[in-house]
């Protein structure tokens, strides 16, 4: 069963047939207890990559991989992945899970950092896409800095906006909650992004940045 616990979403994850190198990384996020993508979220950030023709990818929450292989799939030959983490220790495992992907080692740049430090180091407007899968309550943050990193035409990409189930119950109203409800909110009322609020998983929320 998916993380979102449908029938639907098993069967969408199993379609997605991942390869050994990924089920090795996502067992070793198990085992590191790092939450991974689900495969079909995997497949998903791995067809953005491609239809966007994605050179150059800014990730933040690198774990152990799992999202990056991901992308790495969809992106072009000689594309570029930057990834942003706290966690040294997970990107070196990462750095494993690319290599034993076939990627050579200057397809990933891993820098170790918060990514409210490092994103603003990053250039403007030369990004094809954004994957934010970091701290949930950094979101918002996030989303300006993506704006300013995308070229025209780039995505932008949200892992975790249903909160479990917890951001579509009003019952619940905790700080995490909300701010992820902002964010969903301001992705879809922003003039200068065309959304769409994806089911897989725990909600994949996208844009594009418009020309
Ligand atoms: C859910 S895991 C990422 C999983 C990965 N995207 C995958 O699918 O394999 C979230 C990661 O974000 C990192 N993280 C948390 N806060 C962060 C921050 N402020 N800046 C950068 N990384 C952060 C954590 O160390 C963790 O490895």
């Amino acid at each position: 069963m998916s993380g979102n616990g449908h029938p639907a979403g098993a069967f969408a994850d199993a379609f997605a047939e991942e390869e050994n190198a990924l089920l090795r990384a996502r067992q070793r996020s198990r085992l590191a207890g790092v939450r991974a993508v689900s495969p079909a979220t995997g497949a998903t950030l791995r067809l953005l990559a491609a239809t966007a023709c994605a050179k150059v990818v800014v990730e933040i929450g690198t774990g152990l991989g799992v999202s990056g292989v991901h992308l790495l799939r969809g992106m072009r030959p000689d594309g570029v992945l930057t990834t942003v983490d706290t966690e040294p220790d997970r990107q070196q495992l990462a750095r494993e899970a690319f290599r034993e992907a076939g990627f050579a080692v200057n397809r990933a740049r891993c820098i170790p950092g918060r990514a409210a430090d490092v994103l603003p180091r990053l250039a403007d407007g030369g990004y094809d896409l954004v994957f934010c899968d970091g701290d949930r309550h950094e979101y918002m943050r996030y989303l300006a800095e993506s704006l300013r990193l995308l070229r025209p035409g780039g995505l932008v990409c949200f892992e975790g906006v249903f909160a479990h189930g917890r951001a579509m119950d009003a019952a619940y109203q905790d700080t995490e909650v909300r701010e992820l409800r902002e964010v969903l909110r301001a992705v879809r009322d922003s003039d200068a992004l065309v959304p769409v609020l994806l089911p897989t998983d725990d909600g994949l929320l996208c844009a594009v940045k418009r020309p």
